[in-house]
């Protein structure tokens, strides 16, 4: 999808689904055709993650019918909104809405962030409307085929219908109304709005992963490297070293693959079904999805330009324009490290509501089940299992994953409700801010782990079968080496099944490496996809496609 395309599903989508009818009906073909292009002006100076703490305001006219939109101050300046420098004619502008209060001293009420629409640019000339101030953000990193504005407004008068009013109105009269009990659920509905554009981004980020999985894979069967005396020189995915920075990635890739199907799946059902819970489940889904992806991949790129060599360096081979676009994955709809904490919270609710004897959800149930079985202390006989059968059983797979997230939760309830005694909500929290981030992470990976498994059993082809059962035991492996730390401190696995895991994952990497050219076709990416002479999908074209892009 074109980022442009992306950026009117922005501002599209909070047209149609913070709106109403009327929204509808006045912009809908508009924005199908493209003729009304907008933008989706959340984001201040001062203020990106904290929505909460945006300054634009909207202030109700009653005696003209209009709300009135102001920047208070250079932090409240709207920044990097997206069609907004040279494209956009309407902006959905987020803002404080301020209402009479009809008392003597002229007072305003404070109603919380809502959306508006506010025109920005003339239909016939383009032409910035009068109140309206737009500068270009400047050259990024990456994605400058975006034209990412900064939009300062001085009393620019909209008219009350312009209020997307979905979850909140205000009459003709000034008076406020709402289907939802609180501001908070209010905030909770408008933010809603943002995860479309997280369960994108998800998605997008593991089809970036897939073209530099490709790429890095096949170049790393063809280049060849020294050799043992007197023989043909290797290809460098003999090298234990080379499987061991590629081959882990490509099973996390196939992994991401399935976890985020199954993300869309859970979106669309929540945008037919608008079930409530399952708009929390989906939040904390594709919050945690979003950060722990696109932070994965963003870190893969960097070691497949590495483990490609100079030729990794050439711009024509692509790591380098998809390392800077892709980096802002990790930031816009939503920080990483803001939204992993977002999952911690559900997690914590989930975990307290359970404990108050309140259901728990279908996505996280397993937190019942392994609250109960998990935290009983660890078995001295099976954490001391080492053969290759119970190592490569999907039963002790998801269990030391799901046991592993069970004591991380248990233990940062136990330290929250320890430091709010001395340290306040918002104090405790930021104390155990990395075991909470840990936390979201490990409870991410059984998601995706769980999701994996169930892949394979459904996968009607025996040897496909086979073949995704190896790539998802190295997966699983991998993901418990790399925090053996974790599961040796609470002696979930004793010294010697350590070692054991670390075995079997370097032989798991080799194995994957024998069938490694067969797992990236799969993606089925084609050479105008991927665009990289190295990655080149039959071999012999690969180095003369990149001499020829030098000019041979
Ligand atoms: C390389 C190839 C390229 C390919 C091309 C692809 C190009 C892709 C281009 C994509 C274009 C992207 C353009 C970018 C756009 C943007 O960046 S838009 C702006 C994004 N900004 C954000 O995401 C802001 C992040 N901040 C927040 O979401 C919120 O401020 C917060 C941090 C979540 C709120 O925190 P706080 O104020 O502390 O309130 P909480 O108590 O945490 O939350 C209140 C309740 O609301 C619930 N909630 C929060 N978010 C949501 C949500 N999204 N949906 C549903 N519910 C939500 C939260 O759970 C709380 O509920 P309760 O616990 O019941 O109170
Ligand atoms: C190319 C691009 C396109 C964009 N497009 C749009 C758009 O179209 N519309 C729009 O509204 N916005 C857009 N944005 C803005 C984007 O959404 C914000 O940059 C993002 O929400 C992060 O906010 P911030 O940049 O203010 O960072 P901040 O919120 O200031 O965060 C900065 C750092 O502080 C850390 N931090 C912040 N809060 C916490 C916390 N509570 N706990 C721990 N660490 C914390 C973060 O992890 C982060 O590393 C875009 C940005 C870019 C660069």
């Amino acid at each position: 999808m074109h980022p442009l395309q992306t950026l009117s599903c922005l501002w599209g989508g909070s047209v149609i689904n913070l709106g109403t009818k009327k929204h509808r009906d006045k912009y809908f073909n508009g924005i199908d055709n493209v003729d009304y292009l907008g933008c989706f002006a959340m984001t201040e100076l001062h203020h990106g993650s904290n929505v909460q703490g945006l300054q634009t305001v909207a202030t109700f006219d009653p005696l003209t019918d209009e709300f009135i939109i102001d920047t208070p101050n250079d932090g409240a300046i709207k920044w990097w909104i997206g069609n907004a420098a040279v494209h956009g004619k309407f902006a959905t502008v987020f803002a404080k809405l301020m209402l009479p209060t009809h008392d003597t001293k002229g007072g305003v009420t404070d109603m919380g962030v809502h959306a508006f629409i506010v025109p920005i640019r003339d239909m016939k000339t383009h032409k910035t409307l009068p109140g309206v101030e737009i500068h270009d953000c400047g050259h990024k990193v990456g994605l400058n085929g975006v034209d990412n504005g900064a939009l300062r407004f001085r009393s620019v008068r909209i008219p009350r219908n312009n209020l997307l009013n979905r979850f909140g109105d205000v009459s003709r009269d000034g008076k406020y109304t709402s289907s939802l009990p609180s501001i908070n659920k209010r905030f909770a509905a408008t933010l809603g709005e943002l995860v479309g554009g997280r369960v994108g981004l998800a998605y997008s980020s593991v089809g970036v992963l897939k073209i530099a999985v490709v790429i890095a894979t096949r170049y790393s069967l063809l280049r060849q490297q020294f050799g043992p005396p007197k023989q043909p020189e290797v290809s460098i995915l003999d090298y234990q070293s080379q499987q061991h920075k590629l081959m882990p990635m490509l099973a996390s890739t196939y992994a991401f693959h399935f976890a985020t199907l199954h993300l869309v799946e859970k979106y669309s059902e929540m945008k037919s079904s608008h079930d409530e819970e399952l708009i929390g489940d989906v939040h904390a889904l594709s919050a945690g999805l979003k950060a722990y992806i696109t932070s994965y991949t963003q870190k893969s790129l960097s070691t497949c330009r590495e483990a490609c060599g100079g030729h990794g360096y050439a711009a024509v081979n692509r790591f380098g324009s998809l390392r800077n676009d892709h980096d802002i994955f990790q930031t816009f709809e939503g920080d990483n490290t803001v939204l992993l904490q977002q999952v911690a919270g559900l997690l914590l609710k989930q975990y307290r509501e359970k404990f108050q004897g309140g259901p728990l959800t279908v996505t996280w149930n397993y937190l019942r089940q392994s609250m109960n079985s998990y935290l009983a202390q660890p078995n001295p006989v099976t954490s001391r299992w080492e053969s290759e059968d119970h190592l490569r059983d999907p039963n002790f797979q998801l269990d030391a994953f799901r046991y592993r997230t069970s004591r991380l939760l248990q233990s940062v309830a136990i330290r929250l409700q320890k430091h709010s005694k001395t340290l306040g909500g918002f104090g405790a929290w930021n104390r155990c801010l990395n075991h909470l981030l840990t936390l979201a992470e490990s409870h991410i990976e059984s998601f995706i782990l769980a999701k994996f498994i169930e892949a394979v059993k459904n996968c009607p082809d025996e040897n496909s079968r086979a073949a995704l059962k190896l790539v998802c035991d190295l997966y699983a492996l991998d993901r418990i080496w790399n925090d053996i730390g974790t599961y040796r401190n609470v002696d979930y696995v004793a010294p010697n099944k350590a070692k054991a895991i670390h075995k079997l994952a370097e032989y798991l990497c080799f194995q994957v490496k024998n069938i490694a050219r067969e797992l990236v076709d799969a993606f089925d990416l084609p050479d105008y996809v991927t665009r990289a002479p190295i990655g080149a999908q039959t071999p012999s074209e690969a180095y003369s496609q990149y001499t020829q892009s030098v000019g041979f």
